[in-house]
């Protein structure tokens, strides 16, 4: 990975990193040719893209797309780094060990996005099977276009989903019965159920469509105080995870520091004068 300086892109093998609006990011899926299959390049390099990200001033939202036909495939079935060490003669312990580090990072490398401070839109169009839906449940806010097609595809391949789609997913969408049993099926669901169900909040006729509602919306956040932005994300994370009480705890000991950032005056004062506020880089 090479990082350019002054135009702030990023030469990846997997992902194409643009800044189509201030302040906004878009981060794709660049494997078209093999619909996005998500191989070992595409794993370490989205882990690094998104701690990047994290601490880049110049990005206060992210829109997560894929390029090509369709989101993404999943995990990559050829890709040699399971298989190497599901099919060696070595000992099952050690394998055991092997595969457990290579999963572990697996899941970093979507949990890198849930950590990451700047809010992710993940904006899917066509198919998004297997390893896309643990991505997908790891962002912020989904947007889909009508084509959209969705699988949790894992039992189909003889596993359990292992990358966050089993932790995450059911919260996503607050009910148990159907998360369990789109997992357990593995049966395709499109763009209306996604949306009844509350996986997307939203739905464009095409991806041209789908991909400017997404930096629109991008956009809209990009405008707000980066202070209060990347506290409301990383409280309403923190409260999914704890109970009302500790998550009200965490935000007393947040906001007793973050209300005194030039952000609160910055914004109170544009509000009464009817002005649009300015806010500087974090
Ligand atoms: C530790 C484990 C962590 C995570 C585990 C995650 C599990 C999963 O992700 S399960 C999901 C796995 N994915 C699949 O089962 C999808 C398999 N692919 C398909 O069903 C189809 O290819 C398609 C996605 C529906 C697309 O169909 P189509 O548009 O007709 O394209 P194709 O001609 O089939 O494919 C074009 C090209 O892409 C290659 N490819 C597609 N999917 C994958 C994949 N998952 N892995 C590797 N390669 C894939 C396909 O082989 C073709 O390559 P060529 O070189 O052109 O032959």
């Amino acid at each position: 990975m090479k990082r350019n300086s002054s135009s702030e892109t990023w030469d990846f093998k997997t992902l194409k990193v643009t800044r189509p609006r201030e302040y906004v990011v878009n981060v794709e899926l660049n494997r078209p040719e093999k619909r996005n299959a998500m191989n070992s390049d595409l794993w370490s390099e989205i882990r690094a893209c998104f701690l990047q990200l994290a601490t880049d001033a110049d990005c206060r939202a992210v829109v997560l797309s894929g390029a090509g036909k369709m989101f993404t495939a999943g995990l990559d079935l050829t890709d040699a780094i399971l298989q190497e060490t599901t099919m060696s003669d070595a000992d099952v312990g050690r394998k055991a060990f092997s595969l457990r580090r290579n999963i572990a990072l697996f899941q970093e490398s979507f949990t890198v996005i849930e950590k990451c401070p700047k809010p992710v839109i993940a904006a899917v169009h066509s198919a998004c099977l297997g390893a896309g839906i643990d991505m997908i449940s790891a962002c912020d806010i989904r947007y889909c276009s009508s084509d959209a097609w969705f699988t949790i595809k894992e039992v189909d391949l003889g596993l359990a989903a292992d990358v966050g789609t089993l932790q995450r997913f059911p919260k996503v969408i607050g009910n148990d019965s159907l998360a369990r049993e789109l997992a357990l099926t593995a049966r395709n669901f499109f763009a209306d159920e996604a949306k009844e169900m509350g996986f997307v909040s939203r739905i464009f006729p095409d991806k041209e469509q789908l991909i400017e509602g997404a930096l629109d919306l991008a956009s809209t956040i990009a405008s707000k105080s980066p202070i209060a932005v990347q506290g409301t994300k990383i409280s309403m994370v923190y409260a999914r995870d704890h109970s009302v009480a500790d998550s009200l705890e965490h935000v007393l000991t947040w906001n007793q520091a973050m209300l005194q950032s030039e952000d609160v005056k910055n914004a109170i004062m544009a509000n009464m004068q009817k002005q649009k506020p300015v806010f500087s880089k974090l």
